[in-house]
């Protein structure tokens, strides 16, 4: 996988046109926008100024609350619609110029597949091959067997699409996307409105497909979601980039240059916990009820033992408690959530209409 894009001193990530550290290079981005905006009626800006970076291999997650602008971006990056100002490149062709040699090699499902409720599964799958001029129609049935199965659907191919499930007829979608071999698939809230079954189900065929080397960009407005299964995310507020690159590089922003996540200790003997804790480095020490947190020592910094050793890692920092005899009931560290990089991004709570 390419090196991800690295957060900047601010925490927020390089503009796409720049040559930031640790930026993926042009050529090893599967879609790349610059100044990406689009203009609705009314004046206001539904995308403003767009910069996106997504490493090929990358499953991107493009995150923000309704409204925000993400359907918007995904249907200019596919040609659907005409932007205002700026460029877009998926696959390092410009779009959406150069639709008809980039689209046969992208896979989309945007707001929902349109299926005909009253043919089957597999009759469904057969009129969108059917569509493609250049799908073969001697291996059609191979082919429409092939994306049954490898969304979990050979079984019920036979139902008609109107007694399917919604998350049945989502997979048919992602079916009908993998007709053929796709570089890059491009999923608009893939898991809306599905049940948690669904959602599992709609997540661990993106991880597989992302395990083939597909790159898989998908928007939601589900911060679990994409803490879940992706590997990459920028975060949208307003039509406008808050922040991207990798989804741990994005929980170290908001905790800080150290990025190590608090620690926190569960015992009775909260006061001794506290004073072993500080002299073995971890910082902010804070007692609540039965819990002891503090925020762990940057792996390069000194870390002094009780014994004038080093103890450098959690399971050292757990011994040396106990060997100080405190009695440890809990012990683990947090990292942050998207949920506080959204809030400690934007100042905004994440369920705000964009
Ligand atoms: N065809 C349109 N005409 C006018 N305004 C539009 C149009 N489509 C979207 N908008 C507006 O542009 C903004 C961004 O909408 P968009 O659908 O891109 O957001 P989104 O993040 O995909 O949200 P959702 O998940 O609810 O679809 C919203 O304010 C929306 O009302």
């Amino acid at each position: 996988m390419p090196a991800p894009p690295a957060p900047g001193p601010d925490g927020v990530c390089p503009p796409a046109d720049g040559p930031g550290p640790g930026r993926p290079p042009a050529g090893d981005r599967a879609i790349e926008t610059r100044g990406l905006t689009k203009a609705y009626g009314g004046g206001r800006l539904a995308v403003d100024g767009l910069d996106l970076a997504v490493p090929r291999g990358s499953i991107f997650g493009f995150l923000g609350p309704n409204g925000c602008g993400k359907t918007t971006t995904i249907r200019m990056l596919m040609g659907l619609i005409q932007a205002t100002a700026g460029h877009a490149r998926v696959l390092g062709q410009p779009m959406p110029a150069a639709g008809r040699r980039v689209l046969p090699e992208v896979g989309a499902l945007i707001e929902g597949p349109a299926l005909y409720g009253f043919l089957s599964g597999r009759d469904n799958l057969r009129r969108f091959d059917a569509a493609d001029p250049g799908a073969d129609p001697r291996t059609r049935g191979a082919r429409v067997g092939r994306a049954l199965e490898r969304v979990g659907l050979a079984a019920a191919a036979g139902k008609k699409a109107r007694a399917y499930s919604l998350g049945m007829k989502q997979r048919l979608g992602l079916a009908a996307a993998l007709l053929q071999p796709r570089e890059l698939l491009v999923l608009d809230e893939p898991t809306n409105g599905l049940d948690p079954q669904g959602m599992r189900e709609i997540r661990a065929l993106v991880r597989e497909l992302a395990a083939d080397g597909t790159t898989v960009f998908l928007s939601s407005h589900l911060l679990d979601e994409i803490e879940q299964v992706c590997t990459h995310a920028a975060v949208m507020a307003r039509g406008r980039l808050i922040t991207q690159g990798t989804v741990a590089d994005l929980s170290a922003t908001v905790l800080g240059p150290r990025g190590n996540g608090r620690l926190t200790v569960t015992t009775p003997d909260t006061a001794d916990a506290a004073r072993v804790l500080k002299e073995l480095g971890v910082s902010g020490v804070e007692i609540t009820d039965d819990r002891v947190t503090g925020e762990l020592p940057a792996p390069d910094a000194p870390m002094g033992g009780p014994d004038g050793g080093a103890p450098r890692e959690l399971a050292d920092l757990n011994a040396a408690l106990v060997h100080a005899g405190v009695r440890v009931r809990g012990f683990g560290t947090e990292r942050a959530s998207l949920e506080d990089v959204f809030v400690s991004l934007t100042g905004e709570g994440f369920d705000v209409a964009g």
